[in-house]
């Protein structure tokens, strides 16, 4: 299997104006996620994460390290990855379809095509109802959707998403992760998710990579051996149950032993 992505030995140290303070947030890190993988970052609030997802977007340099996508390095160059953000971030004065075109156009693709896609993809989700709504009628389960869809058919080769369902509600939650299973397992993009649930990581994860506090090190790498597909019923198998305590071990803070 070749790699999307290859992250090398990247760190990251914050410098204030005058240079008088320091804080160093990403050390050494290294990991690579492989054409079709699923890999998901866990970590420690305040561990480097969203700084991480910065770096591989092009909207930050690294202090060091290099990061390269289909073998290409892309340090500081945007327009690389398909991007999904914590809250939608849908544009209010669009409709859902003109969200969806938007951002494929940006990306390259043609009007009538992206068009053609947004329609076709809006239907098999079961939200082409809301095509020409715009999104302050949708509800927040319904616009994480969308900008899942945004990400899915935008044409570049990795999926960046950072807590996407951190602002739902529990039971909706959980129907999103079920709904964005299916259509992973369906799709196999090449993802890289940051969470803060254990049960995220493993229900949805091919591996998994455990970050340490700031300065952010991979402390571990979990290899997920559940068959595809998956279900919510995996939550209450013995073997889940057990990597979850594992899980959770590893991220209980050192004040907390
Ligand atoms: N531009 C910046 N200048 C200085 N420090 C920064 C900057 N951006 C982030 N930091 C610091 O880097 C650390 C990591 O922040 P980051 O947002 O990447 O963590 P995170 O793991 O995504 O957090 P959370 O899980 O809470 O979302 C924090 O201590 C933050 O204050």
């Amino acid at each position: 299997m070749s790699a999307v992505l290859e992250v090398s030995h990247l760190t990251k140290i914050f410098k204030n104006d005058r240079k008088t303070h320091e804080k160093s947030v990403l050390d050494d890190i290294s990991f690579h996620v492989d054409e079709g993988e699923f890999v998901t970052l866990i970590g420690p609030s305040g561990s480097g994460k969203t700084t991480l997802f910065h770096l591989i977007g092009g909207l930050e340099l690294p202090t060091s390290g290099d990061i390269s996508i289909h073998g290409v390095s892309t340090v500081g160059s945007r327009g690389h990855i398909a991007y999904m953000p914590q809250q939608a971030s849908l544009m209010p004065w669009l409709t859902i379809e003109a969200n969806i075109v938007l951002s494929l156009t940006i990306a390259g693709i043609g009007q009538r095509e992206a068009r053609e896609l947004a329609r076709e993809w809006l239907g098999r989700v079961g939200l082409e109802g809301v095509a020409d709504s715009y999104p302050d009628v949708l509800s927040g389960g319904m616009q994480q959707r969308v900008s899942f869809l945004r990400a899915l058919l935008s044409p570049q080769k990795l999926m960046c998403l950072d807590e996407p369902f951190s602002a739902l509600d529990a039971l909706t939650r959980q129907h999103m992760q079920a709904w964005l299973l299916s259509l992973w397992e369906s799709n196999r993009r090449s993802v890289l998710f940051v969470t803060h649930s254990i049960e995220e990581a493993l229900l949805l994860s091919d591996r998994i990579l455990v970050l340490s506090a700031a300065p952010a090190a991979i402390v571990r790498e979990v290899r997920v051996p559940f068959a595809r597909p998956r279900s919510e019923t995996l939550w209450g198998d013995p073997a889940f149950i057990g990597l979850k305590q594992e899980l959770y071990e590893m991220l209980r803070p050192a004040s907390a032993l």
